[in-house]
């Protein structure tokens, strides 16, 4: 058994009570900005922040689980282009916008988005009928405030707290309070399937069959940390009846399904996807259900509870007595017909769950009401690095062995409230973890991703200079993918220092621009790309990602491809797109230039500082990283400092100085 080498500073129970205060500041946070946001504005000012849809008509009603109603609603076709912030899993309530009934007493019902279309959205609903307001007033529909995470969070902190037995081990484990625990190298078993992985994927799958408590697969940038955590669902279902699959996001469980339902997992996807697949769609439990033996049975009973319901609605509130009693009769036999068939409906869930290889979820769907009763043999959480403690407890709570994968070296969780962040909510159970037990963790080591020159930095800094390029990516740049290119240079970075381009602030805002910096970075993207023909690669366009750090430089470098129109055309062809870091998040380019915008006389480079937004950004790139920013400014911090050094003994630092001649 291994040593636990961290000394704790504090007692778990002394530092989950502090972890419950920061959720409830940042919950407090949160619920602060959304009023202000949402109720005290107008729904015009709401619709123009995306929160709100107005006017609305509803152009479907169907019946949904637990014979609640679902809503088709739809905004008019001249709001197409309107953005919005409406998504697929998020609370929303339909509103009506009647005279005199303003505030609290605004009629609402509330629900959940089941899918978004460009001016459709489904909405599912906690009413089995349409309130009597629905024919008064115009109807619009409001984003609303999730409750829901921040209760099932609070609650498997409280779990966690209380525990005893298998979860009380794993939370001191977790925590660093107590060793984790692995099989011997002859008691593990050897894998079964055949593979196509490399060694460091190999010793990770292995280290997670080898784990009593916990594993973690540490996966650096473009080392195949999915292709390895599906290895090792394989290979422990192989082993365990039941296993959870969970992320913080639908996207990266949406992806986790489909890998897992390619490789022939009987794999069942809970909750609402974000995206619309038919091989995602065919494993969502109302599709499973659909397939059951029992499932015409459930449909019947349906379809005569609703033929009772439209019976009743025949008869008007002044008809007589006995019309009365009629009614009241249909309604009846209506509502135990629909109660029968939630109870088909909960045996035919019940048998696919207990039949199923992998159930997967976000973190608080592990908390569904469908599956919040069940425990697993392991629960794997993906993206781990990307998740708030208390979100990860949720599914935790339910498992006899954990599996993290993710990189803390990359983005943490967004944090709303300053002062949770300050304390200490942005580290993750992943960091936590990694750091005080660095013996549960295997790091993948080959990447498949960037050029040699630009994993190098990001592997010194980060990495302990451990990763390697696979051979296919190691020295492809530009001129690799078309000999057109100028050879050599996958690295260039270009100092602004000494040529005057400051940047710019906006007047109450945090936000700045630096014009001239944007526009040099423009101008040497241009001439990179003079010799570039699309027609001669249609099938595997070049993919171009510019990142600036500040919202203020994003939109004055959006303006500025308007007027050159090469660059315009690859940006309506998606071929280029322009973004923060977060937005290019998970994703890769063949190029990515950065503007790092920063350059001024103080030497604040703000929030340039959170160095693994930055790590993030430079490992998007492929085949070449464009980076443009003032050394002077910079160098105020050692990790720019270290970069300038870098690409000076690449022979890659060149200065703005000669694309002004
Ligand atoms: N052992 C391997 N041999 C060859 N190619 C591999 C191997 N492992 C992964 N890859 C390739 O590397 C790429 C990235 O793999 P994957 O999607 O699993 O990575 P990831 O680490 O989850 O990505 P990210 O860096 O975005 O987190 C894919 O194209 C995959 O086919």
């Amino acid at each position: 058994m291994a040593e636990a080498t961290y000394t704790p500073t504090e007692s778990v129970y002394e530092e989950l009570r502090r972890v419950q205060a920061l959720l409830r500041i940042e919950q407090q946070e949160d619920l602060e900005q959304y009023r202000i946001r949402n109720a005290k504005s107008t729904i015009a000012e709401r619709q123009h922040r995306g929160l709100t849809w107005y006017p609305i008509k509803i152009t479907k009603e169907d019946i949904g689980f637990g014979g609640k109603l679902v809503l088709e609603l739809e905004r008019p076709a001249g709001q197409s282009q309107q953005l919005h912030l409406f998504q697929v899993g998020k609370n929303a309530a339909l509103f009506g916008n009647i005279p005199g009934r303003a505030g609290s007493d605004k009629p609402m019902l509330q629900g959940v988005v089941t899918s978004v279309r460009r001016n459709k959205i489904t909405l599912a609903t906690n009413k089995e009928d349409l309130p009597d307001w629905i024919d008064e007033g115009k109807l619009g529909l409001d984003l609303t405030f999730d409750e829901v995470s921040y209760r099932e969070m609070e609650l498997a902190l409280q779990k966690v707290q209380g525990a005893f037995g298998r979860l009380a081990d794993l939370r001191d484990t977790l925590l660093g309070h107590r060793p984790a625990e692995f099989k011997s190298a002859e008691e593990t078993e050897k894998l079964y399937y055949p593979n196509p992985l490399n060694a460091s994927q190999t010793a990770a799958v292995q280290h997670v069959l080898a784990a009593k408590d916990v594993a973690i697969i540490h996966g650096p940038p473009g080392t195949g940390k999915t292709t390895t955590l599906v290895q090792a669902i394989l290979e422990t279902i192989r082993r365990e009846r039941r296993v959870l699959v969970c992320a913080p996001s639908n996207t990266a469980v949406d992806l986790l399904t489909e890998k897992l339902a390619e490789r022939g997992v009987n794999v069942i996807r809970m909750g609402n996807p974000s995206r619309v697949s038919d091989l995602l769609l065919e494993h969502t439990l109302d599709a499973q259900v659909m397939t059951h033996k029992h499932y015409g049975e459930l449909r019947s009973l349906r379809q005569t509870a609703e033929q009772y319901r439209q019976m009743a609605g025949q008869y008007k509130r002044n008809y007589g007595w006995e019309e009365r009693q009629q009614r009241q009769a249909l309604k009846e036999q209506a509502h135990q017909l629909l109660q029968e068939s939630d109870q088909l409906e909960k045996y035919i869930t019940e048998d696919l769950l207990e039949k199923v290889q992998v159930i997967t979820c976000t973190l608080v769907g592990a908390a569904n009401r469908a599956i919040r009763h069940l425990m697993y043999e392991t629960v794997f959480i993906d993206e781990a690095a990307q998740a708030l403690e208390p979100g990860c407890w949720i599914p935790i709570t339910k498992a006899e062995r954990v599996v993290l994968a993710g990189d803390h070296c990359q983005l943490p969780p967004t944090v709303k409230s300053e002062k949770a962040a300050a304390q200490g909510l942005r580290e993750t159970l992943f960091e936590k973890c990694i750091t005080r037990q660095p013996e549960t963790a295997r790091m993948l080591q080959v990447q498949y991703r960037m050029h040699q020159h630009i994993m190098q930095f990001s592997s010194d800094q980060f990495y302990g200079g451990k990763l390697q390029a696979d051979e296919r990516v190691r020295a492809a740049d530009l001129h690799d993918y078309d000999t057109r290119f100028e050879p050599g240079q996958a690295v260039e970075f270009i100092d602004t220092a000494g040529c005057g381009f400051e940047e710019m602030g906006l007047q109450d805002s945090p936000s700045v621009a630096n014009p001239e910096e944007a526009d040099l970075l423009l101008r040497r993207l241009s001439e990179l790309l003079q010799d570039y023909h699309q027609r001669n690669h249609e099938q595997h366009p070049l993919s171009i990602g510019v990142i600036a750090p500040y919202r203020a430089q994003i939109n004055y470098l959006k303006d500025r491809v308007e007027d050159m129109p090469e660059l315009n055309e690859l940006l309506t062809k998606r071929q280029l797109s322009i973004g923060t870091v977060d937005s290019f998040q998970g994703q890769e380019r063949d190029i990515i230039a950065i503007t790092l915008t920063r350059s001024n006389a103080a030497n604040d480079i703000g929030f340039l500082a959170d160095i693994r937004r930055m790590n993030v950004g430079m490992t998007r790139a492929r085949r070449k990283l464009l980076m443009i920013g003032d050394s002077a400014t910079l160098s105020s911090h050692p990790f720019y400092r270290e970069f300038v050094n870098y690409v000076e003994d690449l022979g890659a630092y060149r200065t703005a100085w000669e694309f002004q001649q």
